[in-house]
């Protein structure tokens, strides 16, 4: 059966929940992670971030799995947690299995002795419904992941993209209000990842259930998720609509995902001006609008962290000083390495850290080798300026 079919099931009416308001604060060794997080009824939220930034950490205290050194954790006006530095005020925590809250992992972890329709019917089996009525529910869970029939078998009789989708309805057949997706699709083949993808956005979608996705793939939040945080060093370095976390990107991390460079400095007069190791600043003005002042997406205030986001297609690098053209930003540094690019080659240069894409033969003509001092140049129409500092939108 297609996905488009079985989206017919009427297997529970679409109803959004699953609102989250999330405060946290959690040592592990010497690591420290504090971050308040919001999901909207119905919502899904990227959790994108460097290794070692705490996303599990996240999630394993949503789930349950880590006790937060203080925080509250508020799931559709229930507070699951609420934990105190304070040891004389009362603390809740709720078990697990009783939060509401559905967690889906890498690995499937489908119970291997049961059928992979008893794997589904379990949810609903714990929470009290009737032997039949449960069976019932997983075989429609089943049509709506394109397992139709694959019930009687057990999980090590699928793919791996099969047990992900079994583990996907078992998830949700389950009626969580808030589910969280730990890097859902790390483990699946590539060419399978697609489909599953859309899959459970349809079925997030259909059955209204609030999301988490954890993700190093800037693709899980682009076709996943309404909303993208950015977790950096335990902190939210960056929260919002994810078309504009990730076109206005305020970290470098979220910059390199979204595959344009973020070159950070201070704003001045409507420019970003970077310091350098060596060497002068370099002052990046960007594009202007009709009435000539800076076209910033949020106005900029002298001294205030700032950064210059441009696309490494648009640096123009050349052997000599670049005259007698309308280039504001030009610079020169040393050229650090060169990598394969898909249209070509990606030149990278450290100070500030900037990469430049050209072609095959501009790096044969220019004769370009690690070392060389060159010149670079943007232009001001190409370099979007925006404010940094992080937090919300
Ligand atoms: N049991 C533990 N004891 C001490 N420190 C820990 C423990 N587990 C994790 N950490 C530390 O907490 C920090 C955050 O880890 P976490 O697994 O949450 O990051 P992550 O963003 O999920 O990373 P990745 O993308 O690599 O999975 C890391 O610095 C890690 O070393």
């Amino acid at each position: 059966m297609s996905a488009s079919q079985s989206t017919d099931v009427p297997v529970s009416q679409p109803t959004a929940r699953g609102a989250l308001a999330a405060r946290m604060r959690i040592t592990r060794g010497a690591f420290s992670l504090d971050v308040a997080l919001d999901v909207r009824p119905g919502e899904t939220l990227a959790l994108l971030g460097p290794n070692g930034a705490g996303k599990s950490t996240v999630l394993g205290v949503l789930a349950g799995l880590l006790h937060p050194d203080e925080g509250r954790l508020e799931l559709d006006g229930r507070v699951l947690v609420e934990a105190s530095a304070d040891s004389s005020r009362a603390e809740i925590e709720t078990r697990p299995e009783r939060r509401g809250i559905g967690l889906l992992g890498q690995e499937p972890r489908l119970f291997p002795h049961l059928t992979v329709a008893q794997n589904v019917a379990f949810g609903p089996r714990s929470a009290g419904m009737p032997r039949g009525d449960a069976h019932e529910l997983a075989l429609d869970w089943l049509r709506r992941v394109d397992l139709d029939g694959f019930g009687p078998r057990r999980p090590a009789q699928l793919s791996g993209g099969q047990r992900q989708r079994a583990a996907i309805a078992r998830a949700l057949a389950a009626g969580p209000s808030l589910l969280l997706l730990d890097e859902p699709f790390a483990s699946l083949d590539v060419e399978s990842v697609p489909a599953i993808r859309a899959l459970l956005r349809e079925r997030l979608s259909d059955t209204g259930t609030s999301a988490i996705v954890v993700s190093h793939d800037v693709l899980d939040a682009v076709v996943l998720a309404d909303r993208t945080a950015v977790l950096d060093a335990g902190r939210v370095v960056d929260d919002g609509p994810t078309r504009d976390v990730l076109a206005s990107p305020r970290s470098p991390f979220t910059a390199a995902l979204a595959g344009v460079n973020l070159v950070a400095g201070v704003a001045d007069h409507g420019a970003v001006v970077a310091r350098r190791s060596i060497g002068a600043d370099v002052r990046f003005t960007g594009a202007v609008g009709e009435d000539g002042a800076p076209d910033a997406s949020e106005p900029l205030a002298d001294g205030q962290p700032a950064a210059a986001v441009f696309r490494p297609s648009s640096v123009v690098v050349a052997t000599t000083r670049p005259e007698g053209t309308s280039l504001r930003n030009v610079w020169s540094d040393r050229l650090v390495a060169l990598e394969p690019a898909p249209s070509g080659v990606r030149l990278r240069f450290s100070d500030p850290p900037v990469a430049a894409d050209v072609t095959a033969a501009a790096v044969a003509e220019l004769g370009l080798a690690p070392g060389q001092e060159l010149w670079l140049a943007v232009k001001a129409a190409e370099v979007r300026v925006h404010p940094l500092g992080g937090g919300a939108r």
